[in-house]
């Protein structure tokens, strides 16, 4: 084949070089991935009505969010594991985003360590924009200590992720017996260097049935960043994430992984906006492959959207410059798409861009 034309292109590529156990921890929803199939075909039903002859010019791209300056509205979802995708991992994907002046939300159970990860994306841009996404753990000295080491490595936000009191069920993953990470990868942000309790290994990151509103009050208590709220799909939790201080929120259902049969993330977008009422930035992710569903969830209330899986299927084809590509080929569709809707610009699309059905 030759060089990916798109995103899904970048999935085969990924497909032919991965271990098929990993590939199935990437590709994998909970379940029936029911929930995975709903992300990317809902944003198919929904079509555009672009506007003629408006002369908006070649769009910008640029947006601003939680004080970031981002080079467009596409940001890194917070993934796990990318030593299984490429051996450069994290260290790979933090280039790549830092280059493209795109946010990257690094994963707590990255296998690169954040100060690692923040120093890699130093050495390609001076100022880049990176967030820490946090499972809170039970233990609040634990938790506490994470943020620490996040906040020391330069992370600009902390993204919660919430739809997870514990992991989905993810049958792929049984089937293939994967329960460990191969030998030598590790958890590198659960390490803690002469602590025999804390030595990277997965399982000690513990997904708490107990999480609640009050671990997001007790986060407020510990770190003056700003709290992103991963995983929200109704507008009441909504209005309770804001209530409870958070400076942004994430509608988002885990790319499928964790309750299957769960809607589309795109189908709640637009009442979680209006839940929110512009109190903060409303972000989407799930089944973005494509410049015509950023404008779709631009269009429908969201500040930026993050892509999962396209990063991952990039790392895997080739590094740093795969993810780059991928980045490259989102912008240039984003672009593209912008300019055939007759906007200048992401803060231009409205709902009125959007028709449901009929596509
Ligand atoms: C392989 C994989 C690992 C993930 N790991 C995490 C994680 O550690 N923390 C988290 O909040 N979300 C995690 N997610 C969910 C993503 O942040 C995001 O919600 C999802 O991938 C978006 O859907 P997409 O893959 O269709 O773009 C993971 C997703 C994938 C595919
Ligand atoms: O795979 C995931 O989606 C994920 O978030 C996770 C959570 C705990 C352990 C491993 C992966």
């Amino acid at each position: 084949m030759g060089a990916p034309v798109n995103v899904r292109e970048f999935e085969d590529l990924a497909r032919e070089r991965l271990d098929p156990v990993h590939y199935d921890y990437f590709a994998s929803g909970a379940q029936d991935e029911v929930t995975v199939r709903a992300n990317e075909a809902a944003f198919a039903r929904l079509a555009l009505l672009p506007r003629v002859l408006r002369g908006a010019g070649t769009p910008r791209l640029g947006v601003t969010v939680l004080g970031d300056e981002a080079s467009m509205p596409v940001m890194l979802a917070p993934t796990a594991f990318h030593r299984l995708a490429h051996p450069d991992a994290e260290r790979a994907t933090a280039r790549a985003a830092a280059k493209a002046g795109v946010i990257m939300i690094a994963a707590m159970l990255s296998t690169v360590a954040i100060e690692e990860v923040a120093a890699e994306a130093r050495k390609a841009a001076p100022d880049p924009a990176l967030w820490f996404q946090l499972y809170p753990q039970p233990d609040p000295a634990f938790t506490e200590a994470v943020v620490r080491r996040a906040e020391a490595a330069g992370c600009r936000a902390l993204v919660v992720t919430a739809d997870s009191p514990a992991l989905g069920r993810n049958e792929r993953g049984d089937r293939n017996g994967f329960h460990d990470l191969p030998p030598g990868v590790r958890c590198e942000n659960l390490r803690e260097p002469g602590d025999p309790a804390r030595t990277g290994h997965v399982r000690q990151v513990v997904l708490s049935p107990g999480i609640s509103w009050d671990d997001l009050d007790r986060l407020r208590g510990v770190t003056d960043l700003p709290i992103v709220v991963k995983g929200v799909l109704r507008p009441d939790d909504a209005r309770l994430a804001v209530e409870r201080g958070a400076d942004a929120v994430i509608v988002s259902n885990h790319g499928g992984r964790q309750l299957d049969t769960v809607p589309a993330s795109i189908t709640r977008l637009a009442p979680v906006a209006e839940a929110v009422a512009g109190r903060v930035p409303v972000l989407l992710d799930g089944g973005v492959r494509r410049g015509t569903d950023v404008i779709k969830a631009l269009a429908l209330g969201a500040d930026a959207v993050a892509i999962g899986r396209p990063a991952l299927w990039g790392l895997a084809a080739g590094g740093e410059d795969g993810v780059t590509e991928v980045l490259g080929l989102l912008r240039r569709e984003l672009e593209n798409a912008l300019v055939l809707c007759g906007c200048a610009a992401p803060q231009e699309t409205g709902p009125d861009l959007v028709q449901e059905g009929a596509c």
